[in-house]
């Protein structure tokens, strides 16, 4: 039993701004625990002054400041917890402090950058090198990723990914065992065999996390998640099995309601993700009472699941994420005064050892029957039904492997049933007579030559038998090779669409590591085009689902959106980044294989060089040289040295295959982003012009949205605008709350060019002309739109003049493509930024 502490760690946030000096320091020297001075500045609170220049001190196991990287905190924090969880003792790592403080970055890590990977990923990776060294043991990894919002759990490992809210997902409710354990019903456990799956998992539970949060639930700030990696392992022969289970946890934002002025259905929220909060303080305060029997687990879900790491099995880990800017100096004293209170914590974990009931049963069988035979003979007890012809079969074929097998020291299990015994003797005296046949008949052959012996005959029918058996073998393999391959080709077609995974099993690299084959063919394969992501099974059934169908124009529009998005750069850089690791990749497989044919002759020359010593010293008749050749010698040092550059070279290959998945991770990650905020975007461009599609005096009733046939709007559009807003949702109030919400504006990072892009040049608004887009806002409008070229005069215009006129623009401005459906859609898109740029007093440039 280890009891210890909840260790507790501060991580302070990078500024962007720059701060006034003084609000904290950090002193390092007390007994290798680190001190946090917050200092209280004397203008605190909207000019009003504190005249009492307060500071609050706060002791942590250590305080990672503003320039920390992530594989600090990895090596630090998240390292430990990972090796006693290999050592069979639970473990939890949860970030707490107010949104935006870096919780998420953290936990999960940053969505731009491959250095910028969190602890989950970086503990996946640790938790599998480790796992692949220990051939000692067997050990499963499974995986759950739970989400809890407004004190409903739901899956995030929903393997049917087809979640477009919160709701759609399964929901997980707390079932509590006669021993008080927690059961999580509904909650699936997903086993990941490599870092691979396990990496592919946590993707698919955050790009759930992010399909299914609405612009009311910004799912990453108001909701408690829980990623766990559950391990188990066992020597081999061993009955005992050891269970332990990491929890990585990323709270909800811990601020208080006050300050997060809120109101309508975010108060609501912010009242639950304060009450679960409030409950955890709650176990907290109550586990650092010494003399507290109760403790209010039970009260919130998250507080439930979390039972073990607050005061029970578990080494817990907590990370108080400080965010230390001057309007946030009160959030981050109370963030560090509830870490102060959770340092109280004594945990005290045990090694999770349980007894395989399989194991034991399989073994208790055999006993029984032992001691059944035993019994048998003693008592005299005699059977007198006769043995079935199966039985019999499976008596001679057991006889026959008895008697094949070299080993002397085999021998052949009958048990105390004398009806077998008896059987046995029978059948090696028919064996023993069939034999002898053909000694009796031993004659000279037609050509005059002595028969075989019966010792050579018995050993060729032997060698026969055994070929026959390889030959069995192999045809079966061959079989099920063929079965295997027809099985993968049939499912790969059927969920193609577009699909370009590599089903081809030819080896790239070759070699004694070869578990990177499969991959890395894969990865050669998507050299040409790094940015097609669609070859992850997790991903790739949403790429088929209805929402990928987009018509030409909005298509058109994705593209400007996505081009003008912010995140554009981050995902050119990652897509060349990707194809810089993929040339390497490609080019170290090469060198790979170089150097394996470079050891491959080294060995072949030394090889050779051995044989000719040994060759001369029979010829000459001499002893042979036991003094070294030189030569030899040589070239020994030389294979050492290609071994060595062999072994960098994978090591590297393997990280860059790593490297890579992540990448496209992300990439894939970053795309579903930006399409769902187009989707937002678009269904919200899309609502305001139907709106003023309406006559003026018609009551907007909600209604009225969702009947279009009294827009203005053609048959055709009326199909459309439904397809596009199957029901309008309100005006994204949490986005515009978000822009006036600037910590939730760092959380949840906002298109910093709000699309769709403004095309003029602005006098009025200072801040844009500063904005890299000053070269791009010199374009007209029609210069922008990368619409197709106009058609010929005699192509029927798709709208009518009235329509024309409705939409404001001269009728020869816009080119249509002829077709109904996307011109309306590009009429759409037109009209969607005359409208932002109303809005932004753009509309007459
Ligand atoms: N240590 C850091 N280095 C660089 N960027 C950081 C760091 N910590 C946070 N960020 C950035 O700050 C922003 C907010 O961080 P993050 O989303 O992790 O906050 P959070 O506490 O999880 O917020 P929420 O409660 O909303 O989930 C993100 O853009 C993130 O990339």
């Amino acid at each position: 039993m280890v009891k210890q502490t909840i260790q507790i760690f501060a991580r302070v946030k990078p500024t962007s701004r720059k701060q006034p000096q003084g609000i904290y320091s950090i002193d390092e020297d007390e007994k290798a625990i680190s001190a946090l001075e917050i200092i209280l500045p004397r203008d605190l609170a909207d000019g009003f002054v504190n005249n009492k220049r307060e500071s609050y001190k706060f002791k942590f196991q250590k305080i990672f400041d503003q320039e920390s990287k992530q594989d600090s905190i990895f090596d630090i924090i998240a390292k430990p917890v990972a090796e006693s969880v290999l050592a069979g003792y639970n473990g939890t790592i949860f970030a707490y402090g107010q949104t935006g403080s870096g919780k998420t970055f953290t936990i999960t890590g940053g969505a731009e950058r491959y250095s910028d990977r969190g602890i989950i990923p970086r503990t996946l990776s640790y938790i599998f090198e480790q796992l692949q060294k220990d051939s000692r043991k067997m050990y499963t990894t499974h995986i759950s990723y739970l989400e809890i919002y407004n004190e409903c759990g739901y899956d995030l490992l929903d393997p049917r990914h087809e979640a477009s809210s919160l709701e759609d997902l399964p929901k997980v409710t707390i079932l509590e065992d006669p021993d008080q354990n927690i059961h999580l019903k509904n909650l699936s456990l997903q086993q990941a065999a490599t870092e691979e799956e396990a990496l592919n998992l946590l993707f698919l539970g955050d790009t759930n996390r992010m399909i299914a949060e609405t612009p009311m639930n910004q799912a990453s700030t108001r909701s408690h998640c829980i990623f766990t990696v559950h391990i188990s392992s066992k020597e081999p022969g061993s009955a005992i099995v050891r269970r332990a289970k990491l929890h990585l946890v990323d709270l909800a934002g811990s601020e208080r309601v006050a300050k997060t002025g809120v109101g309508g259905q975010l108060l609501t929220e912010a009242k639950y993700i304060n009450l679960s909060l409030h409950y955890l303080e709650q176990v907290i305060i109550a586990l650092a009472e010494k003399h507290r029997s109760h403790i209010p687990y039970r009260n919130s879900m998250m507080t439930s699941v979390l039972r073990d790491s607050l005061g029970g099995n578990c080494m817990t880990t907590m990370i108080a994420t400080l965010s230390l800017e001057k309007r946030n100096i009160d959030e981050s004293i109370s963030t560090c005064r509830f870490a102060q209170r959770v340092a109280l914590i004594k945990n005290e974990a045990v090694l999770n050892e349980e007894i395989d009931p399989r194991l034991i049963i399989g073994r208790l069988k055999k006993e029984i029957q032992e001691l059944k035979d035993e019994l048998a003979i003693v008592t005299g007890e005699q059977r007198t039904q006769q043995l079935s012809q199966m039985e019999l079969d499976n008596l001679e074929e057991q006889i026959t492997s008895f008697l094949e097998d070299q080993d002397p020291e085999s021998r052949l299990e009958l048990g105390s049933d004398m009806r077998k015994i008896h059987h046995c003797f029978q059948f090696l005296k028919k064996l023993l007579s069939e034999r002898k046949v053909p000694e009796k008949h031993e004659t000279k052959d037609q050509e005059g030559e002595m028969p075989l012996k019966e010792e050579e005959y018995r050993k060729l029918r032997d060698i026969l038998r055994q070929r026959d058996n390889e030959i069995n073998i192999l045809v079966n393999m061959l079989k099920k090779e063929k079965k295997k391959v027809q099985d993968i080709y049939s499912s790969h077609s059927m969920s193609r669409g577009g699909t370009r995974q590599s089903l081809s099993p030819t080896p790239v690299y070759g070699g004694p590591e070869d578990s990177l084959k499969p991959s890395m063919s894969s990865i050669s394969k998507h050299t040409h085009d790094s940015s097609n992501l669609d070859f992850r099974p997790g991903f790739r059934r949403r790429k088929t689902g209805k929402k990928e169908e987009m018509s030409l124009g909005r298509q058109e529009a994705f593209e400007i959106f996505k081009r003008d998005h912010a995140d554009s750069v981050t995902i050119e850089d990652n897509k060349q980044i990707l194809k810089q690791r993929f040339s390497e990749a490609k080019a170290l497989g090469e060198n790979i294989n170089e150097v394996r044919s470079k050891i491959g002759h080294l060995k072949e020359e030394i090889n050779q060089r051995q044989m000719q010593r040994v060759a001369l010293s029979v010829t000459e008749n001499v002893v042979e040289n036991q003094e070294l050749d030189p030569v030899e010698e040589k070239l020994r040092s030389q294979m050492e040295e290609e071994k060595k550059s062999y072994k960098n070279m994978f090591t590297r290959l393997k990280g860059l295959k790593v490297e890579i998945e992540h990448l496209q991770l992300l990439m894939e990650k970053a795309k579903v982003k930006l399409k769902k905020e187009f989707e937002v975007w678009w269904i919200e461009e899309a609502a305001n012009l139907q709106k003023k599609s309406l006559p003026e005096n018609s009551p907007q009733t909600p209604e009225s949205h969702q009947q279009p046939s009294q827009s203005h709007l053609s048959n055709k559009s009326e199909m459309t605008s439904r397809k596009i807003m199957p029901s309008p949702p309100p005006p994204s109030r949490t986005q515009r709350h978000k822009l006036k919400n600037s910590s939730l504006e760092e959380s949840y990072p906002i298109p910093k060019k709000s699309p769709p892009p403004s095309p003029l040049p602005s006098k009025n608004n200072d801040n844009r002309s500063d904005t890299p887009d000053t070269e791009e806002s010199d374009l007209t409008l029609k210069d922008k739109v990368p619409f197709p070229p106009p058609p010929s005069r005699n192509l029927e215009n798709p709208l009518n003049n009235e329509e024309e006129r409705f939409l404001g623009r001269p009728s020869s401005s816009i080119p249509f493509t002829g077709d109904r459906q996307t011109d309306t859609d590009i009429l759409a898109f037109v009209k969607a930024r005359q409208n932002l740029l109303q809005k932004k007093g753009l509309a007459n440039h």
